[in-house]
């Protein structure tokens, strides 16, 4: 038999299916990876926003991961929403203890009508915990400026910023994803090993992005399962997102999601997923 290819994410829910851990799960599939979770917070939220917020104890996620590890051994782990100091300290151990594995660490802090995941106190904890410890580590714009403490307005900035994210904070590599600015799409990767990468798609002009940050690291994680070289994995995650915005759903009464199985539409022009 092939080999199973097996990625494990660590992050909160999102009950209307386009975000955290559900987003995560549907990439993974896609993208013919067994997907396994272990649930952090399970969070009330919708297209339009987070009503509320519930913490899973600290022990039963300790407990979740263990039951993972113990059985299915994972190729490559992602975490999202990690909201509390103390998970984030769990997490820290657990990833210690798993050093073979590729973490990618997306380090989530808002929900796209900006309503907080994470909240402002706890954000050097997540640069001092879980960040030196990512394969690669997917700020968007907000949050690569909350990681190094500068403003972003263009690529310049973005490039400035890659480059300290991996040299102050430690991680081995980052993709900071310009989807919040204007113009083309261009995230800009960055390690020791290959430099600096733009990575550009047009931009697709639509409001439903709910989950885009979710589904890229999630694909991103998806392609190092399958043993693929850190910038070609980048690369093919921009393409599958890309894919997912162009087809993104017309659904819920905010910001829409992202469309999974967009990479699957292409080639059908004028096909319309909401018939
Ligand atoms: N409107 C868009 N058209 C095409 N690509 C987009 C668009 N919005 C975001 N992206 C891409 O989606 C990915 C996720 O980026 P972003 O939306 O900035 O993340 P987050 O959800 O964390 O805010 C990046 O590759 C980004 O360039
Ligand atoms: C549980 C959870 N995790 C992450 C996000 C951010 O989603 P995105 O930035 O991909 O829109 C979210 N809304 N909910």
């Amino acid at each position: 038999m092939s080999t199973i290819y097996r990625a494990l994410t660590i992050a909160g829910t999102d009950p209307t299916g386009g975000a955290g851990i559900q987003a995560d799960l549907k990439t993974f599939q896609e993208l013919e990876v067994y997907g396994m979770s272990v649930i952090t917070s399970l969070v009330a939220q919708n297209t339009t926003g987070v009503r509320a917020i519930h913490h899973v104890p600290l022990e039963f996620i300790d407990q979740q991961f263990q039951a993972v590890v113990d059985d299915i051994y994972p190729s490559a782990i992602k975490t999202g929403m990690i909201a509390l100091p103390e998970m984030m300290e769990l997490l820290q151990q657990q990833l210690n203890s798993h050093k073979n594995v590729p973490y990618v660490c997306d380090p989530v802090m808002m929900a796209k009508n900006g309503d907080p995941l994470l909240e402002k106190h706890v954000r050097a904890k997540l640069r001092e915990t879980l960040v030196p410890l990512a394969t690669i580590v997917t700020p968007n714009i907000a949050e690569a400026e909350d990681l190094i403490d500068m403003q972003i307005d263009d690529i310049d900035d973005m490039e400035k910023a890659a480059i300290r994210i991996v040299k102050e904070l430690g991680a081995q590599s980052v993709v900071v994803k310009g989807g919040s600015l204007t113009g083309d799409a261009v995230d800009v990767f960055y390690s020791r090993e290959t430099g600096l990468f733009k990575l550009d798609a047009p931009r697709t002009d639509t409001k439903h992005t709910h989950g885009t940050g979710c589904t890229f690291s999630a694909a991103i994680c998806a392609q190092l399962a399958k043993g693929i070289a850190l910038l070609d994995a980048v690369q093919k995650a921009k393409a599958f997102t890309a894919d997912a915005i162009t087809w993104s759903l017309q659904i819920g009464n905010g910001y829409g999601p992202t469309n999974h199985w967009g990479h699957r539409l292409n080639g059908l022009p004028g096909k319309n997923v909401n018939q």
